[in-house]
């Protein structure tokens, strides 16, 4: 009979997606620090939720994590590697940043969805409806959604397309930056359904998600970081 401590029931060793070496951000026109000296490393089945008060420097980590804007110092790695500047589109790919308000294209819920496939990084992709279908109905729409004007959308119908845009193309990692903060608490229990769902389908998957609220943090995530003053803290590695 194994005993734990056999190679057969010995966990498997964790798989590291998305790291930070040492990243600052500074600010271009006043040169004060926004984000302090940060080591970080998110692990494969791994939800972090990071919590902290506003403008403490939550969304610029997120987004330097995101490679959206450069570091001033340190690196980002990618499975343990750096990642060349060629190889940002695909990073991207595997890790999908969700902002508090995403922009919506004119056109339906269905035309929005169809954008990303349109862009050179998911040429070889294609859009399936039934997937899309699948992921609304998840998050609770009816099966026309795909149909409605993005136009139409309220604030918590406009968060679950763009999440269901992004979604679609199965990224590992969700880097999501206060998805449901305008929400009422139906929309954001939709969202956070669908995240869930995403998370469930895959252990391989791992996500971070800045939340203002810290009942919604205990909800959505396993393991607790704060930001305060460009400092990160809790348990960082
Ligand atoms: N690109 C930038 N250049 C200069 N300053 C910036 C830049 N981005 C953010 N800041 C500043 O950095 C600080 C942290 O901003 P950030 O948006 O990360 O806060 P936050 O913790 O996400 O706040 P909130 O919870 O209100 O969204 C703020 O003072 C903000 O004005």
């Amino acid at each position: 009979m194994p005993d734990a401590t056999s190679p057969a029931l010995a966990p498997s060793p964790s798989i590291e997606l998305v790291a930070a070496h040492g990243v600052v951000r500074r600010d271009a026109v006043r040169g004060t620090v926004l984000l302090h000296p940060t080591d970080f490393t998110l692990y494969a089945g791994q939800r972090a939720a990071i919590t902290g008060p506003s403008g403490s420097g939550k969304s610029v980590f997120l987004r330097t994590l995101a490679l959206l804007d450069a570091c001033d110092a340190g690196h980002v790695t990618w499975r343990g590697e750096r990642i060349a500047r060629s190889r940002i589109p695909a990073y991207r790919r595997r890790v999908a940043y969700i902002a508090q308000r995403p922009a919506m294209l004119d056109g339906t819920v269905e035309d929005n969805l169809l954008y990303p496939f349109t862009l050179k990084t998911y040429r070889d992709a294609h859009f399936d409806r039934d997937t899309a279908m699948r992921l609304a109905l998840a998050a609770g729409r009816a099966p026309d959604f795909l149909d409605k004007l993005a136009s139409d959308l309220s604030g918590g119908e406009a968060q679950i397309a763009a999440l269901v845009r992004v979604l679609q193309l199965a990224p590992d990692v969700l880097l999501l930056d206060e998805p449901t903060a305008s929400l009422d608490p139906a929309s954001a229990r939709s969202i956070e359904a669908l995240v869930s769902a995403w998370f469930d389908a895959d252990a391989e998957r791992a996500c971070i998600w800045v939340s203002h609220d810290l009942e919604q943090a205990r909800r959505v995530a396993t393991r607790h970081l704060t930001m305060n003053a460009g400092v990160l803290g809790g348990d960082t590695r």
